[in-house]
């Protein structure tokens, strides 16, 4: 077999794409040492108002699933934390694993939870299009949230329920009323710091905001995102899981927190 002369040949087995961006300096996801974390004081609460009736669909795009949202106007928006600006509420997806013990891609003392939620925001005061936000340094900002087993979690049950409809790849149905607010923990505390997209184009336009509180799912709900498929209606199926990037390193980085 031909294995690459290094793993920074390596193709990402998901996107047959690079695994690493040369000359990358500002990669994610990456472990949050939380001894290694500054708290600073100047950092904001993170005001976050979302319009559910901006939600527009979900879909499997063959690596996630994604909750779209109509981000024509300023209707679901966040401000403050560590942003100059106020970002627009684009889309929301998640990362999980096969099993409970790993899927999220950022971990906290090297430790993965099942599942990450993301919810990508851009800067549409600075920039035109998502597009060209997804080019820029700070054009982006995306809110992390690690769900861990527990409870039943009411809102989650919502997304959960439409699965089975988008169960293959490019399949898509309504969604028409949802508020992502239901999915963020109560604890305002949070870790922020600049890193990247971690699915391609990775680019370095991510203004990271992880939240400290991670949010309870069961069972069933984690076993739900698992019969999800990277596959289209008539391929050979494959389960959709371990749709995780790998660690990348901190290279020159502070990771901040909003908490002493
Ligand atoms: C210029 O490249 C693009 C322009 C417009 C849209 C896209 C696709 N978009 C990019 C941001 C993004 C980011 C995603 O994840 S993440 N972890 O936030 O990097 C993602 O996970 C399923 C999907 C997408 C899809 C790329
Ligand atoms: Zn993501």
């Amino acid at each position: 077999t031909c294995t690459p002369k290094n793993r920074n040949d390596a193709l990402h087995p998901l996107w047959q794409s690079p695994l690493t961006i040369p000359g990358g300096t500002r990669q994610s996801p990456i472990n949050i040492q939380w001894r290694d974390s500054v708290y600073d004081p100047v950092l904001k609460p993170l005001k976050i108002s979302y319009d559910p009736a901006t939600c527009l669909h979900i879909w499997n795009n063959g690596y996630s699933f994604l909750v779209e949202f109509d981000d024509s106007a300023d209707r679901s928006i966040i401000v403050g934390g560590p942003l100059e600006n106020q970002y627009r509420l684009k889309q929301f997806h998640f990362h999980w694993g096969a099993i409970n013990e790993w899927g999220s891609e950022h971990t906290v003392d090297s430790k993965f939870y099942p599942a990450e939620l993301h919810l990508v925001h851009w800067n549409a005061v600075v920039y035109p299009t998502f597009e060209e936000a997804v080019m820029e340094g700070d054009g982006l900002a995306v809110i992390g949230v690690f769900l861990k087993l527990g409870a039943h979690h009411e809102g989650l049950q919502t997304l959960v329920d439409a699965l089975p409809a988008i169960k293959h790849k490019d399949t898509v149905i309504e969604f028409d009323v949802f508020d992502p607010s239901c999915l963020l923990p109560p604890c305002p505390d949070y870790w922020t710091y600049a890193g990247s997209l971690t699915t391609p184009p990775l680019t370095e336009s991510v203004t990271w905001i992880i939240k400290k509180q991670p949010i309870e799912v069961d069972e069933n709900q984690l076993e739900a995102f698992r019969m999800l498929l990277f596959t289209s209606d008539g391929e050979e199926e494959k389960r959709m899981v371990d749709n995780f990037r790998p660690l990348q390193p901190l290279m020159n980085r502070t990771v901040r927190s909003s908490f002493q």
